[in-house]
């Protein structure tokens, strides 16, 4: 039988091999997937459970909230808080960011996430996740402030996802290429399953909502029009489509075998950039796929270069296989 790592032998291995990783972001990353094994274990009892259906609350953004969105913010507010890691937390789900209580020490890392990426497909049985980015809190000695979490995401320290599948799988980057973690439920943890995936350059599958097709900007329209002309086009080939509506869900697919995400910016809402949120979803799927040798751009500049201006910034994103991301990008800078 094989002898499995476990994510924390793997983590004490990178801390001794190349110092990637502090004894305080090894605590971090220990608990933020405690938190995403309960998060876990809460999905799959699902009705059983009661965390099915929606709260009667909206988020910051103006979206209701499912039960399973507050459920998740609280199980990783609740495992992070009293560890001594962290100074402050910000999520997808609360309007300012969450100062570490003083009756707690506190730490240097601040922790982002998204509680739960796919909130539609919670009560339908699809595929959702968990997103999350750490960062270094800028100056050590004074009070944690709103301003000291906006850093671009090449700044981020630690990223990852977790996806409550079939299987619950946990990725995670810290710089040095990719690791995935498989669940073991009878064992309790989490174990090494691959290392360093590789994204394709070239692709046939792109994800995209084609139901907003009509409000797309022309670059994009350009782009989609030409993959659906297939073989008889300019492209010269057959496109294959794919849209899970859960970015963690699309994202792992890219990892695993290829393909282009896109979630672009449209006319629906022009006065937003675009529906993901840079902090919590962007940022950290970017740095991941751009660890696999993907890349990640908004149409005109790479994700992690772009200086946020506040928590909720939204972002247009376009990431996956590198060749097909450097077209789009393109196709925006009118090449
Ligand atoms: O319903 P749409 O417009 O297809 O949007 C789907 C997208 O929205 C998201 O669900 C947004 O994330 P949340 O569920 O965290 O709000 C992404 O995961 C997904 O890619
Ligand atoms: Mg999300
Ligand atoms: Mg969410």
């Amino acid at each position: 039988m094989t002898k499995r790592i476990s994510l924390t032998r793997y983590l004490v291995e990178q801390q001794r091999a190349d110092g990637l990783i502090p004894a305080q972001l090894r605590l971090l990353l220990e608990i933020v997937a405690r938190a995403c094994k309960s998060i876990s274990h809460a999905v799959n009892q699902g009705a059983l459970g009661g965390v099915l259906g929606s709260a009667a609350s909206e988020n910051v953004q103006g979206e209701i909230q499912k039960k399973l969105d507050i459920i998740a913010n609280e199980v990783l507010i609740e495992a992070n808080e009293w560890g001594g890691h962290l100074a402050a937390m910000a999520s997808e789900e609360m309007a300012g960011i969450y100062p570490v209580p003083n009756r707690y020490p506190q730490g240097e890392y601040l922790l982002l996430f998204d509680p739960l990426d796919g909130s539609s497909n919670i009560d339908v049985n699809v595929s959702i996740g968990t997103i999350f980015s750490v960062l270094r809190k800028p100056d050590g000695a004074r009070d944690v402030a709103g301003s000291d979490f906006l850093q671009p995401g090449s700044q981020q320290v630690a990223a990852g996802y977790c996806i409550y599948g079939p299987q619950t799988t946990l990725v995670l980057t810290v710089g040095a290429g990719v690791a995935l973690f498989t669940l073991d439920r009878e064992q309790g943890s989490f174990l090494l399953t691959q290392e360093n995936p590789r994204i394709p350059e070239d692709t046939q599958e792109f994800a995209i909502n084609m139901s907003n097709q009509r409000h797309w900007d022309a670059p994009v329209k350009r782009y989609i029009d030409e993959c659906l002309q297939g073989r008889e086009g300019p492209r010269g080939k057959d496109f294959n489509m794919r849209w899970i509506a859960s970015m963690v869900a699309d994202v792992h697919r890219i990892l695993t075998r290829g393909g282009i995400f896109m979630y672009p910016w449209d006319r629906r809402e022009p006065e937003k950039p675009g529906k993901l949120r840079l902090m919590y979803e962007a940022n950290p799927m970017g740095w991941i796929v751009e660890q696999a040798g993907g890349a990640a751009t908004n149409g005109r500049q790479r994700i992690l270069d772009i200086q946020p201006t506040q928590l909720h910034e939204r972002v247009s994103v376009i990431l996956g296989s590198k060749n097909e991301v450097q077209r789009v990008t393109d196709y925006h800078r009118g090449l």
